[in-house]
């Protein structure tokens, strides 16, 4: 990331995601003082940015050598239009949901474009990013977004960009998967008589330590799920309820298609 220091990176909008990535390269070496971050509400965690050197709602830098937009999609389209005036190399990287790579190349011209998809497991940087570039992104340009998102967990390079509304559903939305069920599992032990306290315990440690498991074995989880099913035991009798036909994984095929559905619509 040191590299970027000479141009400096352009971050338009730093809420989660955008403030997940900066953390990320500032971590593996991006100076502060490379930064022009611009977000109408600055928090205290840009404040302390602007005190270390970053440029926080300052005049931008006439050519960074890469540009973030980390924006909501419904800000999108006033946002491009206050880049126009952007040098046409200079490459443009976008996280938004739904944007289409088409409309990147309607506001901004013929330029290197590159959709990522991150979650938000990039905090502690353990998210996944899929990538996908326009006409104009060459394997250059896919190296250096390879590398930023790396700064906060895997990367995949995507083969078409219609593949990201399906990975939007997957790995974009489904932290929030887990962590519903994780309230869910803390809500039935309490329905089951447990203390909140430790009902709270049971399902953080239950959630967090078996994706720890998935992880660092790297076996199927469903060669996983069978290791704890004992025959007639317990597990087999809450499995029974929960692969019913339309039990969970019904449910979140059908949630996935509804997110999937929804981050194609944010694109028209
Ligand atoms: N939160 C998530 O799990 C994920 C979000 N994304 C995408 O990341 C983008 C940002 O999402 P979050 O970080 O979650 O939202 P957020 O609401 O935390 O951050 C958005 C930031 O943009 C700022 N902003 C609003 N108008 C602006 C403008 N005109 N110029 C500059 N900044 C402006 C806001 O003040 C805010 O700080 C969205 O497009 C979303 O689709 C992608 C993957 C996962
Ligand atoms: O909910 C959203 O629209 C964004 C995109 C993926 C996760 N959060």
């Amino acid at each position: 990331m040191k590299d970027l220091n000479d141009g400096g990176v352009l971050v338009v909008g730093c809420g989660r995601m955008g403030g997940a990535l900066l953390d990320g390269w500032i971590a593996q070496g991006l100076q502060p003082a490379s930064l022009w971050i611009e977000d109408p509400h600055p928090g205290d965690r840009l404040l302390a940015l602007a005190a270390q050197g970053a440029h926080v709602n300052a005049p931008r830098p006439a050519r960074p050598a890469v540009v973030l937009l980390a924006v909501k999609p419904q800000m999108m389209a006033e946002v491009l239009a206050g880049l126009a005036a952007l040098p046409a190399d200079v490459p443009v990287l976008s996280v938004a949901a739904g944007v289409s790579l088409q409309q990147y190349g309607a506001a901004l011209g013929d330029r290197p474009i590159i959709r990522a998809m991150p979650n938000t497991p990039a905090l502690v940087g353990r998210g996944i990013t899929a990538i996908i570039g326009n006409d104009h992104a060459g394997p250059g340009h896919l190296a250096l977004a390879t590398r930023m998102f790396s700064a906060v967990g895997e990367v995949v390079a995507l083969e078409a960009e219609a593949q990201i509304d399906a990975v939007t559903a997957i790995s974009g939305s489904g932290p929030a998967y887990l962590f519903l069920f994780a309230e869910a599992l803390e809500q039935a032990a309490r329905a089951l008589g447990l203390p909140e306290a430790l009902a709270r315990q049971l399902a953080r440690g239950t959630v967090g330590g078996a994706a720890a498991m998935m992880v660092a074995s790297g076996r199927d989880a469903a060669e996983l799920r069978r290791e704890v099913t004992s025959p007639a035991g317990t597990t087999a009798a809450a499995l029974a309820v929960l692969m019913r036909p339309d039990g969970l994984p019904d449910l979140i095929a059908q949630a996935a298609e509804a997110a999937r559905d929804r981050s194609v619509a944010l694109g028209q």
